[in-house]
């Protein structure tokens, strides 16, 4: 990640001069707030970079969402395996999906399927709702339900890396959406004319929040993000048809991914995962007295969820479940009670649950030393060197006995060099005994903590990555965290730099965990300082959507931290939504760029011949909660039909079922940035849960 100025942050390792100006240009817009993210995808875009997520304070530029309004992903997960798949050739397969979808720029239906008419009477009447009339856009907006479009919109039969059979779709809002786009993106312009305002570049005319043209694109927007998210889900329908008359058996929805899918986070003892991921299985969560047990997780099928909004100390979570699930809560006069989820109100009190701490528990000198030199030490070719400055000197000095060289006094610090190289560039293993983790998270605070004057202790740190370890090695010793938090200060040279901080919870410490004296003396003094744990209710709300739903069997307190909690999750990937950001609410516009927030999963497509990801986000903050949508474009496609051949396309084809045909040689693999780096730029912002592999692809010329 790199600051290219005060607000323009870049994840893209691969990154064109033509798209770094673009974004550089529209970063310098005043109303950016706190800055504008490449993603590392990005790459030169009509009206604004493909693959940046930028958040605006009060105005919102409709080039900044694009001309593909809603354009996403869809995936599905079926019972089938790869040996299914190798029954029978797979032509007529690909073939049946293409007579059964309308590919290509302007294609669309002849007739309405029955579901393609539910579809469009819910369309009829979010757009009655929202005071227009789509006919006015496009007289034929009903058939174009259920279309594919061309390009890189495309069709996939996938296989994920234990052998199960995937349908994988992109595409958006078809021509009625960029009709719309067009429009808003015209009125914008006109808009900054009749004001006289100098723009950058045309396509950053903005609309200003409060007037009537702002509140129309929003709505004509939000409909078209409609539009496109049920083209998606008709299409699927489809496919799923097309793959059960292939096969001669009905193909199941094990687990879709889209807009409405849901995602549930659970606690085990070997860190936070997905409880999708954990179905099947049995696994060791942290129940309600803070012990772990081993339980059995699995899924409860299709159900409606409604979405609870909870926040504790500023962070705000957003999860789903379904109406009748049971939470335990506490008053606030410390009484506990139980409510479903369509009981929940505004103001109730989540019980929360910490791992218990070890008896006995221990800071472990050896380790202590190491986890300080990796907070404050450096690295001397193969070996390391602990510095002390200040008040560290004296106190952490005792540490070190008998390790290392003997320490050496310079003007402003005391080093001991000679150390193991390990100590600076790794983190100890998670299923280390409880009192050297203890220990090394001791030592790591003493040289990046610092504990305030109510005395909350607090980590500071430039990786977000080693904070998230910081909440696993506290996980593994009973010692509860809060959120990570994050802030931008600025550097030496006046270029921001993220910091991000994670408060330790005061109750689960004892005062043998502060190694300096000043630290120690303020835990002491804070002793009666209040913790705030538990989540509060913001709001709770039906939303109509069914997804496949999951939950632990518990024996005994049949209780387990996040039960069936449904995290939800938005798929669209050029789109506006208010979110809050650095302590504001912004029109969070994603051109080209998935919500990534802690927990939300998502999907990333590489190309046609190319690995494609279905990923939970990590919910980095500085990347306001996002990550790429695609590999992104390397070559414009003038300049791929230029590069490269037929007989290229077919060698980057070769084992996929795919129509034979020059059209797609502008789509070719090679036009696109290499998979493989973008997904290594994306380390901190997704976590990879399945690889897919094509094994037939569907577009339109
Ligand atoms: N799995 C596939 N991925 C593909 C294909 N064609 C393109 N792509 C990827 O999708 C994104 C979408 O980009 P967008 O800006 O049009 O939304 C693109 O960056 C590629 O990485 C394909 O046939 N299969
Ligand atoms: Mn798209």
């Amino acid at each position: 990640m790199e600051h290219i100025n005060k607000r323009l942050v870049n994840w893209a390792s691969i990154l064109d001069p033509g798209a770094r100006e673009q974004a550089e240009k529209a970063s310098r817009m005043p109303f950016i707030h706190p800055h504008l993210a490449l993603m590392p995808d990005a790459h030169l875009g009509k009206g604004a970079t493909v693959g940046s997520v930028i958040p605006t304070l009060g105005a919102i530029i409709p080039a900044a969402v694009g001309v593909d309004i809603g354009c996403g992903m869809i995936a599905v997960r079926t019972q089938f395996t790869r040996e299914d798949l190798r029954s029978r050739p797979l032509a007529p397969l690909r073939q049946a999906i293409e007579k059964a979808v309308p590919l290509s720029a302007g294609k669309h239906n002849t007739r309405l399927t029955d579901t393609a008419r539910e579809r469009v009477d819910v369309l009829t009447r979010s757009a009655e709702a929202a005071g227009f009339d789509p006919a006015s856009y496009a007289g034929n907006w009903a058939s174009q339900l259920g279309s594919l479009g061309s390009g890189n919109h495309f069709i996939e039969v996938t296989v994920d890396e234990t052998g199960r059979v995937w349908l994988f779709l992109h595409s958006g809002s078809r021509g009625v959406g960029n009709k719309i786009a067009q429009k808003h993106i015209a009125v914008a312009r006109r808009q900054c004319e009749r004001r006289w305002i100098d723009l950058p570049d045309l396509d950053l005319a903005y609309l200003v929040e409060g007037e009537d043209e702002f509140w129309r694109y929003i709505r004509e927007m939000r409909w078209a993000q409609e539009f496109a998210w049920l083209n998606r889900e008709e299409m699927m329908d489809r496919v799923v048809d097309c793959l059960s008359g292939w096969s001669g058996q009905d193909a199941r929805r094990l687990e879709t991914v889209n807009c409405f899918a849901g995602e549930t986070k659970v606690i085990t003892r070997t860190g936070t995962r997905p409880i999708e991921a954990l179905a099947g299985g049995r696994h060791e969560l942290l129940t309600a007295n803070g012990e772990w047990v081993k339980a059995p997780v699995r899924s409860f099928g299709r159900q409606e969820v409604h979405e609870v909004v909870l926040s504790r100390s500023g962070v705000v979570k957003k999860i789903r479940a379904t109406p009748g699930h049971r939470w335990l809560l506490r008053s606030r006069r410390g009484h506990e009670h139980e409510a479903t989820t369509a009981e929940l109100k505004a103001g109730d009190r989540l019980q929360f649950t910490f791992p218990r701490r070890p008896e006995g528990l221990a800071v472990d000198r050896l380790a202590a030393a190491r986890g300080f030199v990796y907070g404050d030490g450096s690295r001397n070719g193969n070996r390391s060197t602990a510095n002390f400055c200040g008040t560290k000197d004296a106190a952490l000095m005792p540490l070190f006995d008998g390790l290392g060289r003997p320490p050496r006094v310079y003007s402003d610090q005391t080093r001991i060099n000679g150390l193991p190289v390990e100590w600076k560039t790794e983190r100890p293993p998670l299923d280390a005994p409880a009192d050297e983790l203890y220990g090394w998270l001791a030592g790591y605070f003493a040289a990046d903590g610092d504990v305030d004057g109510t005395g909350r202790p607090t980590l500071t740190s430039a990786s977000f990555s080693d904070l998230e370890f910081v909440r696993l090695a506290c996980q593994a010793v009973g010692i509860g965290t809060f959120g990570i938090r994050s802030r931008l200060r600025s550097g030496f040279g006046g270029e921001p730099t993220a910091l991000h901080l994670v408060g330790l919870m005061r109750g689960d410490l004892g005062p043998e965990f502060f190694l300096l004296d000043h630290h120690r003396a303020r835990f002491v003094a804070g002793r009666h300082a209040a913790e705030r744990r538990g989540w509060n209710v913001i709001s709770v709300r039906p939303t109509g959507e069914w997804t496949e739903v999951y939950c632990a069997v518990v024996e005994g307190t049949q209780s387990f931290a996040l039960a069936d909690n449904i995290l939800t999750h938005n798929c669209h990937h050029n789109y506006t939504e208010r979110e809050t950001h650095f302590g504001k609410e912004v029109w969070l516009s994603r051109k080209g760029a998935i919500n990534a927030e802690e927990g939300r999963p998502g999907l990333i497509p590489g190309s046609m011949g190319t690995a494609s990801y279905v990923v939970v986000g990590k919910g980095n903050p500085v990347s306001l909660n996002s990550s790429p949508h695609g590999a992104g474009r390397e070559y414009s496609r003038s300049k791929a039909r230029r590069t490269f051949t037929r007989d290229d396309l077919r060698k980057a084809m070769e084992g996929i079922e795919y129509r034979d045909t020059d059209a797609f040689i502008d789509e070719i693999p090679a036009a696109y940035k290499d998979i493989d780096v973008v997904m290594r730029d994306a380390e901190d912002l997704v976590e990879v849960r399945h690889t897919l592999r094509q094994v037939v692809n569907v577009k339109g010329d």
